[in-house]
């Protein structure tokens, strides 16, 4: 999708928490994947899971959706009838914008998309389900019942993808894959005060676990194999299945 080039925090002003708002919404593809090494990649390989994963007659669910690039990635790669997409927002205006999107695109899946919280949905007979970079922006205690939720009412086989912004346990290496990142952000034209006021946006909102958290959060819910597919810098995409 063209979308604007990001500059919401180039210029110094006094910052307030990060939102996915009208601002953001017009900019999301430029940010996101300016900001999160490895975006495009990911969701190729959501199109290829999915063809491996998704059955006829099952529910494909996308949490935290966006402007809908996991759901469009993983409907490129579904070949078997009778599947419907579920994708879920609780941004007014990412949904407005994703269903805008959608609508440019002809396929035989269904996509719905509704504007709700996810730790609210029912997940029912799902053969995928999909948290790209969402599980981060809930609240910590929140996220154990997600998982098991999402695990409750997946198919057996079934396939869970979350990627997610990383913390590390060990200072040292944290503080290198950090640094590592920031010259990623540099490289893609993001200035120090740019990558300063996103810092203190995001500081409240985005509580990164790390990668023995999620996996121990997998296990609680009941998956009895999980492993991280892909990794780089402060990022990973982790795949679990039932
Ligand atoms: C980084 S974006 C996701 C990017 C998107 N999955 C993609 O692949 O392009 C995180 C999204 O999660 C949504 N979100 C955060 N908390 C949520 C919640 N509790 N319920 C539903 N959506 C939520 C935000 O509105 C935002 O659109
Ligand atoms: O950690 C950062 O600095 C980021 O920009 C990460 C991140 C994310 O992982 O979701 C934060 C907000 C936007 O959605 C795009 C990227």
């Amino acid at each position: 999708m063209s979308s604007k080039h990001d500059q919401i925090f180039s210029q110094p002003h006094q910052v307030s928490d990060f939102r996915f708002d009208e601002k953001v919404v017009a900019v999301f593809p430029d940010m996101i994947s300016r900001s999160v090494p490895g975006y495009a990649e990911i969701l190729n390989t959501l199109s290829l899971l999915s063809s491996r994963f998704v059955c006829a007659n099952s529910n494909v669910y996308d949490l935290g959706c966006s402007l809908g690039a996991a759901s469009l990635a993983m409907r490129r790669g579904i070949k078997q009838d009778e599947v419907k997409i579920v994708a879920i927002d609780n941004s007014e205006a990412m949904i407005t914008r994703a269903s805008e999107h959608l609508d440019a695109f002809v396929s035989d899946v269904p996509v719905e998309l509704h504007c709700a919280d996810i730790r609210e949905v029912e997940i029912s007979n799902a053969s995928m389900v999909v948290l790209n970079f969402t599980m981060q922006f809930l609240a910590p205690a929140d996220r154990d019942a997600l998982v098991a939720k999402i695990y409750q009412g997946m198919k057996p086989g079934g396939l869970l993808v979350v990627s997610e912004k990383l913390n590390y346990s060990q200072p040292k290496i944290h503080q290198l894959l950090d640094d590592l990142y920031l010259d990623f952000k540099r490289g893609n034209g993001y200035s120090e005060l740019e990558i300063s006021q996103k810092r203190t946006a995001l500081e409240n909102v985005m509580k990164p676990d790390t990668l023995e958290d999620h996996q121990a959060r997998f296990a609680r819910a009941g998956f009895e194999e999980s492993e991280v597919w892909y990794q780089c810098y402060r990022f990973a995409s982790m795949i679990a299945v039932k």
